[in-house]
């Protein structure tokens, strides 16, 4: 059986008077990819971003790799692990794609006590640094854009980058927030198909946020569905699928239109 990576008990978040998440539970095992899912204001983004560190939760614990984080930073779950991507890359759109991925293999490095970490007097960054980065480059499919500055980089390269600066922090687990959030159809058939690869290459662990169904069944291996705050299922594709609370709470929606 699989060990669990990442596992929330009993979430609760309010804004004010308002109960965003209403008690949430979920395991997620090591190596496999789950999504979670649900319309609009259900509470996907709060939920990731208090797995992540960045909102606190009223109540409830996070648990990961055997450690409970709840009141841990977003950067020592960073530090521990945990690997992630925003719906709007987050990048230095005037560094040169090579550099923005030579920063994050720094932070690594600093921020692990790694004896090859910069010192302050070093302006060019180490042969094996560049190294590293180019390697993450060549694995996302970068490497020939490496000189060019982000900013000029296309929407889905930018992604790809964002992936690359992910996966320089060695991530066990990745945290993906739409990550094909605003693509062209193209560019969101090619993310899913780098998700698909750099998992498959490295066994990494991957939770998702999604709104793109397609993206969605050709990925997850479970599902887990919110609605108002609360979960209302959580299982194998075909599970969620079967599922009749699923099925009113997507009635109409796209969740059936995409596969036709
Ligand atoms: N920082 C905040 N302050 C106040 N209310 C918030 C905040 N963040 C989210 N909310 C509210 O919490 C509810 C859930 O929002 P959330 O973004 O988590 O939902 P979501 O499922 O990710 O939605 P979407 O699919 O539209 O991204 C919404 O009603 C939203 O308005």
């Amino acid at each position: 059986m699989m060990s669990t990576l990442l596992s929330i008990a009993d979430i609760r978040k309010s804004y004010g008077a308002l109960e965003v998440l209403k008690g949430v539970t979920l395991d997620v095992a090591e190596g496999e990819t789950f999504a979670i899912i649900g319309p609009n204001g259900a509470g996907k983004t709060t939920l990731f971003r208090v797995m992540t560190g960045e909102a606190p939760c009223n109540a409830g614990t996070v648990r990961y790799a055997g450690r409970d984080v709840t009141r841990a930073p977003a950067f020592e779950r960073v530090r521990l692990g945990m690997g992630r991507t925003f719906q709007v890359a987050r990048i230095f759109p005037d560094f040169t794609v090579e550099e923005n991925v030579i920063v994050a293999v720094e932070a690594r490095r600093s921020s692990r006590g790694d004896a090859a970490a910069p010192r302050w007097f070093q302006t060019r960054p180490r042969a094996d640094v560049r190294a590293e980065a180019m390697e993450q480059l060549e694995r996302v499919g970068l490497a020939d854009k490496a000189a060019s500055d982000a900013r000029f980089l296309s929407h889905g390269d930018k992604k790809r980058l964002e992936f690359a600066i992910a996966l320089a922090g060695r991530p066990k687990i990745l945290m993906l927030d739409e990550p094909t959030a605003g693509m062209s159809p193209a560019d969101r058939m090619a993310t899913a198909e780098l998700i698909r690869r750099l998992r498959g290459e490295s066994g990494l662990t991957v939770v998702m946020t999604e709104h793109d169904m397609d993206v969605i069944f050709g990925l997850a291996n479970r599902i887990f569905v919110m609605n108002h705050g609360e979960p209302i299922a959580c299982g194998t594709l075909d599970e969620i699928r079967a599922n009749p609370t699923v099925q009113e709470v997507y009635l109409g929606k796209e969740m059936y239109g995409a596969e036709g």
